[in-house]
């Protein structure tokens, strides 16, 4: 049923505006800029964008005991933010502090937020994309693990300049840098990414 139309990412969508939403007003983004609906107009669903649903899954066997068993490595995502939804069984460790790894617990019911570089570009690095990686725990020899993340971004053509917020000191911190636009950083991302892959295939 889940899968018959688009209503997951469409819910998931909404929840990313309203927590857009709370930022957009603890930045203090003036009223005649958009204020707390700065964010949503960057963010409109049929626009073309990033967004993306991913269903994981991460195979239960092997074992805990070599040291440092990564599942997934350190990275942080590329969008606005993302939900990360763990069901059971735990796994994920974020680096808050950008120095110590802290494990990040399931809570039932709780939905998962993380910062992505879209947002670090428009506050100048006031939030930080966060860290994050997928470690091998002890149960996870008997129990496969499954997470959803609805990895959510700014529209394409968005330039991801520093926002117009009443609490960033300087609203000039990347002049001088190019802008890139949400759809630029992406392609960017991703040809890291695949560049690696090719030429170690
Ligand atoms: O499975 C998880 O808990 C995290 C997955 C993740 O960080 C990602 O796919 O970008
Ligand atoms: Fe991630």
């Amino acid at each position: 049923m889940l899968f018959n139309n688009d209503e997951l990412p469409q819910d998931c969508h909404k929840v990313c505006n309203r927590i857009l939403q709370a930022f957009a007003i603890a930045l203090e983004i003036k009223k005649e800029e958009g204020g707390k609906h700065y964010f949503e107009e960057r963010h409109k669903y049929d626009v073309p964008c990033g967004s993306i649903l991913r269903l994981l899954k991460y195979p239960k066997g092997g074992n805990s005991e070599q040291d440092e068993v990564i599942r997934a490595g350190s990275h942080s995502d590329y969008g606005s933010i993302t939900l990360l939804f763990q069901h059971g069984i735990p796994g994920l460790e974020v680096q808050a502090s950008r120095t110590n790894w802290i494990s990040a617990p399931c809570i039932p019911g709780a939905i998962l937020v993380n910062v992505g570089d879209q947002m670090e570009f428009w506050t100048g690095g006031r939030f930080k994309s966060t860290k994050h990686r997928v470690v091998f725990l002890p149960e996870h020899a008997q129990h496969d693990r499954y997470s959803i993340a609805y990895f959510c971004h700014a529209n394409d053509q968005v330039p991801l300049d520093v926002i117009p917020s009443m609490v960033l000191e300087n609203n000039d911190i990347n002049q001088g840098q190019k802008v890139k636009t949400a759809g630029e950083h992406l392609q960017e991302r991703l040809e890291e990414t695949y560049k690696f892959s090719e030429t170690s295939a």
